[in-house]
């Protein structure tokens, strides 16, 4: 399987790739397939047994046939049956390997899609792909390979059996069938039409009532009753005046079918009859014919829906290889970094998230030697956040450059680039898994042994609240375990990005504010995973930023100001007018 980068969009594609997953498991898939064509040869055969059943059972009276008839009936129903069991069971377990691959593979690929894939995509959107869609084109496919095989091929037999026993009635068949079935269309669709103006009704009568539930307030204080009845009843009486036209349609529909292969039938039948007469065909044959007629009538429908199923599955599959087509993260870059000392360099950095909103990040220039620490201050929406995240390259800068240790990050391959940050983000992201599996997360679990994460979450000051827990490391915690604080979850990413121990280290800041207990204990978690690392913090509250080396203020994407605490305060700049809204709001 080739996944090209631009998505296939013919229809022919979108089966060769299809296949192509199927390719592995031909073994089954063939054995489906063989099942199938045995299903459908059994339908003609049926059809077929009604001659000797009639013209030797019946009326020839002929003991021998009379003995092989019953024996040939259930023989065709049990190799029916078994052919049956076999196709649906295998192409059961080959739709269900190939949508686990499926899922496999979109899954591989999601892990390495690009940030600004996910601001465009909702997470729902993106996990119905993996449950709807995948679904979908797994239904849908599985019952269009069926019809298109089987029913089919039923049709084709039967045809061919009628036309060998008698091709001037067959002839007759052919010719009468696309008029009954456009009969039989034209009546479907104005029922449906129908149906659908019932549904529209039904949707007017929804809104006029919520409407009325949602506005009752206003209703009542300002005397609309005449309003809001006058709109309800008007909807419920269309809903009525529809529903009245679709039962009587409905009510005609199946009575008018009957009638037009009524008609039919008896054409058929005279046309027999006049070809028994002439001894072109014999009761038995005669009977057999229409057998075959009437078992044509399951597939032919099966048939002419088809096309629905296969735009529903074409669609959906789409949608799944839309995914998988999505190009990765770039990672070009070939450089391992090994462990770097940390000196950053943002070096006219300008960076933008859709190219038209104006930039988020304005030629920002910033260097911060290894071991430094600098905290990055501004009001809400001048940047913070997007000046760190270009770091780990979640997004790539649209100008200028970034260098770590004198390295441009876009050459050093991302893993060996993202080993190097640890990040401690403000909302914590917890597994449902252990404290202990938490702090020791994704590549540092199996070489993590439990002293090294009981140091780590020492350090992080969050092994006191650990101990209260009731299996202490052990115990389960996120979304189906033991619910944490926002404090007690920071400490924990504080501990996981200790354990890590990485020479760069993003803390994001909680915004909200800890009781003084909890913002003691993070502050000394703080300085425990500071030292000796190269630190940017977004500092929210700046009463947390006075122990580090550099403050640097930004505003609409720019640097506005940089220095210590002492030094823009005296500035009487950004930062004192920040510092002053900030400690006024809170006294
Ligand atoms: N994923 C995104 N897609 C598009 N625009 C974004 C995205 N994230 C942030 N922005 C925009 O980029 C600008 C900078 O936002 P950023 O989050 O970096 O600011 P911030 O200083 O960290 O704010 P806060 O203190 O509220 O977290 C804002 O105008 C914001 O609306």
């Amino acid at each position: 399987m080739s996944a090209s980068s631009s998505p296939d969009t013919s229809d022919f594609r979108l089966y060769r790739r299809l296949l192509g997953y199927v390719f592995p498991y031909r073994p089954v898939f063939l054995l489906a397939v063989l099942a199938m064509i045995v299903v459908a040869i059994t339908s003609p055969a049926l059809a077929s047994l009604m001659e000797p059943m009639f013209d030797g059972a019946f009326i020839q009276k002929d003991p021998q046939t009379m003995a092989m008839v019953p024996l040939l009936l259930v023989g065709i129903f049990f190799v029916r049956a078994v052919s049956t069991f076999a196709s649906t069971a295998a192409l059961h377990v080959v739709a269900n390997k190939v949508i686990r691959d499926l899922r496999r593979v979109m899954f591989q690929q999601l892990m390495r899609l690009p940030l600004p894939y996910f601001d465009q995509h909702t997470a729902g959107s993106l996990m119905s792909r993996f449950t709807y869609d995948v679904t979908q084109l797994k239904d849908a496919s599985t019952y269009a390979l069926t019809v298109l095989l089987r029913d089919a091929l039923t049709v084709v037999g039967l045809l061919a059996w009628m036309f060998y026993l008698n091709w001037q009635l067959s002839l007759a068949v052919l010719l009468a069938a696309p008029l009954i079935v456009g009969i039989m269309a034209l009546i479907r669709k104005r029922l449906r039409r129908m149906s659908r103006a019932v549904q529209d009704t039904m949707g007017d009568i929804h809104h006029a009532l919520d409407e009325s539930i949602q506005a009752t307030r206003e209703m009542r204080l300002y005397s609309a009753y005449d309003q809001a009845s006058e709109s309800f009843v008007g909807a419920a009486d269309k809903n009525r005046r529809y529903n009245i036209k679709f039962g009587i349609a409905a009510a005609a529909s199946s009575p008018a079918v009957q009638l037009v292969a009524a008609i039919a039938l008896a054409a058929i039948v005279y046309l027999g009859a006049r070809q028994a007469a002439a001894g072109n065909i014999t009761t038995g044959e005669f009977i057999s014919f229409f057998t075959a007629m009437a078992l044509l009538l399951t597939p032919l429908k099966h048939l002419a829906t088809v096309n629905e199923h296969l735009q529903r599955g074409l669609a959906a599959a789409e949608t799944v290889f839309g995914l998988i087509d999505q190009a990765p993260e770039p990672d070009s870059g070939d450089k391992e970094l090994g462990r770097a000392r940390g000196a950053i360099e943002f070096d006219h950095v300008s960076f933008s998230y859709t190219g038209e909103r104006g930039n988020a990040l304005d030629g920002i220039s910033l260097t911060i030697e290894p071991g430094e620490s600098v905290a990055l201050v501004g009001a809400s929406g001048s940047g913070k956040s997007t000046l760190v995240s270009l770091l780990p390259r979640f997004y790539d800068v649209n100008d200028g450059r970034i260098l770590i240790d004198g390295h441009n990050i876009r050459d050093i391959t991302l893993e060996s680039l993202r080993d190097n940050i640890a990040m401690v983000r403000q909302d914590v992201v917890l597994l449902n898994d252990t404290v202990r599996n938490n702090i020791a997360y994704g590549a540092l679990k199996p070489t993590a042994d439990r002293e090294a994460v009981k140091a780590a979450a020492e350090a992080a000051q969050a092994m006191g609240f650990i101990d209260s827990l009731p299996q202490g490391l052990d115990t389960e915690i996120g979304s189906r375990g033991t619910s944490l604080s926002g404090g007690q979850r920071q400490r924990l990413a504080i501990a996981r990005a200790l354990l890590k121990d990485a020479p760069i280290l993003i803390l994001d800041e909680a915004t909200s504010a800890l009781d003084s207990e909890s913002e003691q204990q993070f502050q000394r978690a703080m300085e425990a995973v500071m030292k000796g690392r190269t630190c940017i913090i977004i500092a929210h509250r700046l009463s947390t930023v006075q122990q580090v080396d550099r403050l640097i203020v930004l505003d609409h994407g720019r640097i506005v100001e940089s220095g210590s605490h002492a030094e823009l305060m005296q500035q009487g700049g950004a930062y004192a007018r920040l510092h002053s809204l900030q400690f006024t709001s809170i006294e």
